[in-house]
This record gives structure tokens, C-alpha cells and sequence, in this order.
């Protein structure tokens, strides 16, 4: 019987395509596409053939098999999400650790905290390449045993070039899974299932991060030695990616790209739960043919420049990276901290676990992103996300503006003749010493109001206190001194803390996982590893770039100017996002290419394109 939905599934398909002959004009592609349409005799006569009713599903006229194997082969590639979110997370509480064992200068924190990003973007570039000639299985492979050798060197160092060496190592791995693993999960997946899929691994990435600063937490108790296990932990589900892939399979297309028939057919079938294939086998088939005519000759990247299609892809891709790390996550996430303290935390132990709830609270919504992006698709998610991010920067920016007009200040000089050379004495409100990292201030209060307060050096081996006077044993709560460093008491820290709440609720579920999402999908095969390399690069340089200068950025603009900054530049992206971004959602690999067809910012075809498609 010919079930009433599936008529309906079938005249929709015949419709989209239509529609897509319309809008681009590609009479050749929707013809092919046309003869991959079934009627539904074909269909009941094909279902007869494979029909078991708890191994297959079906989709419009497409189908597949139980997508269970599916899932396994997501779950292992994305442990290197979690690595990455782990390895990028857990720095911070080590360093607290570190830097009274090791007796780290701040340049030497700064050094361990930033080479591994750095690696991370040197070898996502360099991944590309990698991935083209042995294959994502290979690279995911080579990731999870660079990443185990990286957590062993960590846990075993003694001295701080050995911890530095095993930093660059894990940026290494870090940065090949990156590029890599969305890539092999788009490759696998069934089209209706693909968006939510390479989702997971942006929800791995901040599964990663939310479980390093719960271990920072767990480990901060064992002040000696915490570290070790801090960044050794890694070793376990690194350990674990690499067994699980000596049994996986490689990508289907790409053992087809490379004309390994046989065993691409085979891979295939078996991830489908065993129903024909023959369909989806051949359509890749002739799309890889096809491809070998538009790629032309030269380096890869050299065609992808001189191809428009795929030149427009690559601006999309790179430009969403770019707006995913310019509108400031990883500041925001760093110095959740600080945020909190503003807010009146003031215990450091508090401190640590109110991280890990921020970033508890970016994987909450980034699972609500794993839902959204096959039901609204990757434009309009995207759209809503950065729009929301840039008012919630806006809120954030607003609430330290409103604390820094509202600073108490200095009104008390303390006569020691060891401060007279120190610059912080010289500052007469709360808001510039605060924003001089060698300067906190010390305070005492009447009620709420601030009295006494001082500006002064912070202590050479901690910024937890003074390095004289009243508040040279940090806050003491019973004797009525308190000392902030790098914030200033303010009633104004509820809109702060709003802001902040805000902003990970319309971050998380579209501008973290949809650049990802997107740039698997937008490239053709022949310039898939490289595309996603470079844009992966960009991620990585972007992130550098942003956090090395934001404190620079505080101090020449203060707090609430950089969150400006930030929230005009996610404003420009979402300019970006409207006039480049068309919607992928449910369009096989091979169906994505044409939508790069016409000119960028041509908003009348993006518009039809996320209406009919
Ligand atoms: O998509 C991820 C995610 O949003 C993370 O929270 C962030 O730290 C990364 O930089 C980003 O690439």
C-alpha cells in the first residue's frame, strides 16, 4: 500500500526540485536529480525487496537503513570534540596550580595557555592535506594518538619546557580533529540526519569543556600534584577514540574519490544497515565524475580560488569562523569568572565551580541547537543566534558601563615607602586600577557603601592579595577588608550576570556549532579537506588573535568598550549571515554545490532558497 504521507513526501520532493530549477537554473543537475525520484511503484517495489520494519526507515523517496551504526561512528569521531573542548577548557584551573608549583612567570602562563591554540592552527591548516591523501580515518587516528602522547607527556612533566612541549603536542591533535571530524560525521551521515549529527560534535566540544571544569574543580583540592591528573585525564578518552577507530570505517566518499569502488560500496551498505545503496553509491559516483570537469588543474586551493562556486563557499565558511571567535566567546567563557566575582562572589572555590556552571549552561544550549538546526536549518538558526548574541553583548557591555560611571573611589593612600614607585598609587578611581593587571583594590565597606579604599600592587605570587598592606592576606571578610582584583564592587553586576546568561543561551546554539556544521556540508569533495582546513584555520588564528588582545583591548577601551567592539562586529556578521549563508538543511552533499551558483549578498535567492527548500 502506498501510504498517504509518502505521496505527500514525494510530491514535495518534485516540488523543491522545481523550485530549485528555478532558482538556479541548473537544468543538467535537476535533471539527473529528476531520474533519482521514484514513483511510489518503484518505491513499494523496492520496499518489498528490503522492508524490515525495525531496520529501516523511509524518507521521501530516499531509504535508510537503522541509523544506529550511524550514531556509533558519530560518538567515536566526536571524542575528538571533547578532547578539543577538553584540553582547551582544563588550562585554566591547572594553571592556578601550576604557576605556585612551577613559580610561572605570567609570560610562561601566557606561553602555555596560547601555544596550544596556536598548534591548533597551524596543523588544522596543515590537516587539509592530510586529509586528501591518507583519508579522515587516518587523521582522526593520527589525532587521538597525538592527543594520548600529549596527556602523558602533561601528566609526567617536571619542569616547564616539558609542559609547554606537551601543550604544543595536544594543540597538534587538536587542531586535525577539529577540520577533520566534522567532515568524516557529514560524509557518513544520512542528509536528514547530517545537521544534527555534526551538531553533536560542537556538543562534544562543550561536553569537554563543561567535564574540564568540573575535574578543575574536583582537582583544586589536591593542590599539590591536582595538575597532573587535571591535564593527564585526556589520555582516557583519547585512548578510547583510537581503539574505536581501529574497527571503524573510512569515509565512503572518500575511498570512492580515490577509486576504491569496492570497498566505498561496502562501507556504504554497511552503514545503512544493509538496504540497497545502489541509488545514494551511484549518485555520489557520477557527482565525483562530474566534479573531476569543474575542478580543472593546479593546487587544490589555487582551484578553489579561480572556481566561483566553490570561491564563494570558502568566504562563507571562513567568514562564519571568523564571526564565531570575533564576537568574543572565548573571552566571555574566560572570564566568566571575573564576571562572577563582579557579581559578588568572592570566595575563589565558589569562583571555579560558578565556571563550570556557565559552562554547563553553553552545553545546555548548544543541545538545543542539536534539536533545532534539521527542524528551523542552519540559516535561520544562525540568523537568530547572532542577532541575539549581538544585543546580549550589548546588555554585557551596558552593565559595565553602568559599574565603571558608578566606580568608587580611591580615597585612601596608605603611606608605605615600598608603594612609592608603583604606578597603582597614582590612580584615583576603582575602574583604571582594576584594569592595570598589576593593581587590585582594597576596600572595606559600610553597609554597601565602599570606604577606605586603596589602589594597590598586587602580590608578586598571587593575585589572590595585595603585596602590602591591609589586604596583603586577601579578603578577610571578619576584619572587614576585601580585595578585588580585577573587578570593582558595583550594584550593577545583575545586568552583567543577565547579559552573560543571555549571551550562552543565543551563542550556543547556533554561532558555536553552525560554522562547523556548515562548512562540512558547503564544499564539493575535491575541495572539502581544504576548505574545511583553511576555514578551521581561520577559527583557530581568529581565537589567538581575540584572546591575546583582549586585555589590551580592556585597558585602551575598558571593559564595556571591547564588549561594544564585540557586539558591532556580531552585528556585521549577521549583515554577513543574511546576504552569504543559504540553507543546507535536508539537500544531500552532492545537491549543496549549486547553491553557491549565484553572486553572494544576492538576498532575493537566499530568501526563496530557506522558503522552498
Ligand atoms: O564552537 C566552539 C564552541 O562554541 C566553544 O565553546 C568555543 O570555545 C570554540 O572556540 C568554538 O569553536
Amino acid at each position: 500500500m502506498i501510504s498517504r504521507c509518502f505521496l505527500c513526501d514525494l510530491g514535495d520532493n518534485v516540488h523543491k526540485l522545481q523550485r530549485m530549477e528555478e532558482l538556479i537554473g541548473d537544468r543538467r543537475f535537476v535533471e539527473d536529480e529528476r531520474s533519482l525520484i521514484k514513483t511510489p511503484y518503484d518505491v513499494q517495489a523496492n520496499n518489498q525487496e528490503h522492508d524490515s520494519p525495525t531496520s529501516t526507515h523511509q524518507i521521501g523517496s530516499v531509504q535508510h537503513g537503522s541509523p544506529c551504526f550511524v550514531y556509533t561512528l558519530a560518538f567515536f569521531s566526536a571524542l575528538g570534540g571533547f578532547l578539543f573542548g577538553y584540553d582547551t577548557g582544563v588550562v585554566s584551573g591547572a594553571m592556578l596550580l601550576l604557576k605556585r608549583e612551577m613559580n610561572l612567570s605570567s609570560l610562561w602562563q601566557e606561553l602555555l595557555v596560547s601555544i596550544t591554540v596556536g598548534a591548533a592552527a597551524v596543523s588544522s591548516l596543515a590537516g587539509g592535506y592530510l586529509n586528501g591523501l591518507y583519508g579522515r580515518r587516518i587523521c582522526i587516528l593520527l589525532a587521538s594518538f597525538i592527543f594520548s602522547a600529549g596527556g602523558i607527556i602533561l601528566s609526567v612533566a617536571h619542569n616547564k619546557e616539558v609542559l609547554l612541549c606537551g601543550r604544543l603536542t595536544v594543540g597538534l591533535g587538536i587542531g586535525i580533529a577539529s577540520m577533520t571530524v566534522p567532515v568524516y560525521i557529514a560524509e557518513v551521515s544520512p542528509s536528514e540526519l547530517r545537521g544534527q549529527l555534526v551538531t553533536i560534535n560542537t556538543l562534544f566540544i562543550t561536553g569537554g569543556q563543561f567535564v574540564a571544569s568540573v575535574v578543575d574543580g574536583v582537582f583544586s583540592y589536591l593542590p599539590h600534584d591536582g595538575w597532573r591528573y587535571m591535564l593527564g585525564l585526556s589520555v582516557v578518552p583519547a585512548a578510547l577514540q583510537f581503539l574505536g577507530f581501529l574497527f571503524l570505517p573510512e569515509s565512503p566518499r572518500w575511498l570512492l574519490q580515490k577509486g576504491d569502488t569496492q570497498n566505498a560500496r561496502l562501507v556504504l551498505s554497511r552503514i545503512r544497515g544493509g538496504v540497497n545503496v545502489d541509488e545514494e553509491y551511484e549518485r555520489i559516483r557520477s557527482s565525483i565524475e562530474e566534479e573531476k570537469i569543474d575542478a580543472g588543474e593546479g593546487p587544490v586551493l589555487w582551484r578553489i580560488l579561480t572556481f566561483a562556486p566553490t570561491r564563494r563557499a570558502l568566504i562563507v565558511g571562513c567568514g562564519l569562523q571568523m564571526f564565531q571567535q570575533l564576537s568574543g566567546i572565548n573571552t566571555v567563557m574566560y572570564y566568566s569568572a571575573t564576571i562572577l566575582q563582579m557579581s559578588g562572589v568572592q570566595d575563589d572555590q565558589m569562583a571555579i565551580w560558578l565556571a563550570a556552571a556557565t559552562a554547563f549552561t553553553n552545553f545546555l544550549f548548544t543541545l538545543v541547537g542539536v534539536w533545532l538546526v534539521d527542524r528551523v536549518g542552519r540559516r535561520k538558526l544562525t540568523l537568530g543566534s547572532i542577532l541575539g548574541t549581538a544585543v546580549s553583548l550589548m546588555v554585557l557591555a551596558a552593565g559595565f558601563l553602568l559599574s565603571a560611571q558608578a566606580s568608587p573611589p580611591v580615597t585612601f593612600h596608605p603611606n608605605d615607602p615600598s608603594l612609592h614607585n608603583s604606578t597603582c598609587i597614582t590612580y584615583g578611581l576603582c575602574e583604571s586600577c582594576m584594569l592595570n593587571p598589576d593593581c587590585g583594590f582594597c576596600y572595606g565597606k559600610n553597609g554597601t557603601v565602599v570606604i577606605e579604599s586603596s589602589c594597590m600592587p598586587v602580590d608578586a605570587a598571587s593575585t589572590e592579595a595585595a603585596a602590602a598592606g591591609r589586604c596583603s592576606n586577601g579578603t578577610q571578610e571578619s576584619l572587614g577588608v576585601f580585595w578585588a582584583y580585577n573587578y570593582c564592587p558595583t550594584s550593577y553586576s545583575w545586568i552583567v550576570l543577565l547579559g552573560l546568561i543571555l549571551y550562552l543561551a543565543f551563542f550556543a546554539p547556533g554561532m558555536g556549532p553552525m560554522p562547523w556544521t556548515v562548512n562540512s556540508e558547503i564544499y564539493p569533495l575535491w575541495a572539502r579537506s581544504t576548505g574545511n582546513a583553511c576555514s578551521a584555520g581561520v577559527n583557530w588564528i581568529c581565537n589567538v588573535l581575540v584572546s591575546l588582545t583582549f586585555l589590551h583591548l580592556a585597558q585602551c577601551l575598558t571593559y564595556y568598550g571591547a564588549f561594544f567592539l564585540y557586539s558591532s562586529l556580531a552585528l556585521l556578521g549577521f549583515v554577513f549571515v543574511v546576504g552569504c549563508l543559504p540553507e543546507t538543511k535536508g539537500l544531500r552533499l552532492e545537491e549543496i554545490e549549486p547553491l553557491f551558483g549565484r553572486q553572494l549578498f544576492d538576498i532575493f535567492f537566499l530568501w526563496h532558497c530557506s522558503k522552498h527548500l
